[in-house]
């Protein structure tokens, strides 16, 4: 066992914005029932967007839970209620963060074929400067950060626990996303915490 496991978010250094990395939050639960439960408890949704007029399945599913509406590329989700697990892993972010949070938007990546496209955490009703909390269960994905203008590109391995937070201007001026493989992965599912205004 690690005893000096670290308990605290460490800024990572980010031109532009601010991000910060704790690789194992600490939790009452063994990550892999976390894992298993969220998997098995929540009511996933193959949701379809439109992009450029058409219409798409997201590659993955989806579930919203908190106090308010979101509404992002053409899609208006529905708050379903926070679940007592859901709520204790939010107590755990909100420790660490020193921040609250009043809703959670949960990506199940299936497979290598699931992904997520370049995209920011910008829209109206997250404020000017929302602070993203991402806390990640299963298989390890790398999750890729641009800036929009110099295009500079930084990757980060998103492993079993690991919780990321993204503040200050890193929405304005970076895009995150998650890619395809074609190595074989196995599940895994992202809870991105957001305070919605
Ligand atoms: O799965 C991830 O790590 C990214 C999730 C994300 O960017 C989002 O939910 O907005
Ligand atoms: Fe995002």
């Amino acid at each position: 066992m690690d005893l000096f496991q670290e308990t605290r978010l460490t800024p990572f250094p980010l031109d532009d914005g601010a991000l910060s990395v704790l690789p194992q939050l600490p939790l009452r639960l063994p990550n892999a029932e976390v894992l298993a439960r969220l998997i098995a408890e929540t009511d996933w949704r193959a949701e379809s967007i439109t992009l450029w007029g058409k219409q798409h399945l997201q590659p993955r599913l989806t579930a919203w839970h908190g106090e308010a509406a979101y509404t992002y590329s053409g899609l208006r989700l529905a708050p379903l209620p926070f679940s007592p697990l859901l709520l204790e892993l939010k107590h755990a972010v909100e420790a660490a963060c020193g921040q609250r949070f009043n809703s959670v938007l949960l990506n199940y990546y299936r497979n290598e074929r699931d992904s997520m496209g370049m995209h920011s955490d910008d829209e109206a009703e997250l404020g000017a400067q929302p602070v993203i909390a991402s806390l990640s269960f299963g298989a390890s994905r790398t999750f890729i950060l641009r800036h929009k203008r110099t295009k500079q590109t930084l990757k980060l391995g998103l492993n079993d626990g690991t919780l990321i937070v993204m503040s200050g201007n890193t929405q304005t001026h970076w895009q995150h996303g998650i890619n395809k493989s074609t190595r074989a992965i196995g599940p895994r599912v992202n809870l991105t915490f957001r305070y919605i205004y």
